[in-house]
């Protein structure tokens, strides 16, 4: 991994890539990928596919949980997709850690990423939390960003390059 970041959080509000992007990217980077999705305890998802957003105390179960994951991955290196979208949730994952993580921030607008949205099938976040995702994110200072107003291999070449440069 370059520069030593060996485990890269791939972070944005639902829908702006970290799925897509993250498995592009640990393809090229030849590193396991996570989805923070699939840790989610079965009370949050219910809570989210019932329309209302997370809180504070739903997400600090769940960030510990893919903090762990990060730190058994702190050697091999790993991709993990993570909304991220507060700054002490980032303080979270990052425990341990020190400068072995990296976020990846991937920026868009609200109407591009409701549009993609929009043609989603088959995923358990509705629409309607959109602007409580974006209400809640907080942009990262210390970042790689990158807009994803580009196509998904475009998007991967320009992470690649930053965490290059
Ligand atoms: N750069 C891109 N260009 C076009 N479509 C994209 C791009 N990135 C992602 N998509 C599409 O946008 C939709 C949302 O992407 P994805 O599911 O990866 O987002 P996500 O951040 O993982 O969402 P969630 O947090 O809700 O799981 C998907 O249908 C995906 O295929
Ligand atoms: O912090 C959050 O509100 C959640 O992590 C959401 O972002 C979902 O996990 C995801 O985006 C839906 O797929």
């Amino acid at each position: 991994m370059p520069n030593g970041k060996t485990v890269l959080i791939v972070m944005g509000v639902s829908g702006s890539g970290k799925s897509r992007i993250g498995k592009l990217l640990s393809e090229k980077l030849s590193r396991p990928f996570f989805d923070g999705d699939d840790f989610h305890p079965e009370a949050n998802v219910k809570k989210m596919s019932a329309g209302s957003p997370l809180n504070d105390e739903d997400r600090k179960g769940w960030l510990v949980a893919l903090n762990k994951l990060a730190v058994e991955h702190k050697d091999k290196g790993a991709i993990i997709a993570c909304s991220a979208l507060k700054k002490n949730y980032r303080s979270l994952l990052r425990a341990g850690m020190g400068n072995c993580m990296e976020f990846v921030y991937l920026d868009g607008s609200f109407e591009l990423i409701k549009s993609r949205l929009e043609q989603r099938k088959g995923h358990f976040m509705p629409l309607n939390l959109l602007k409580s995702q974006f209400d809640t994110l907080e942009p990262p200072s210390k970042a790689i960003t990158v807009s994803i107003d580009e196509t998904p291999a475009k998007v991967v070449k320009s992470i690649i390059k930053k965490l290059n440069d």
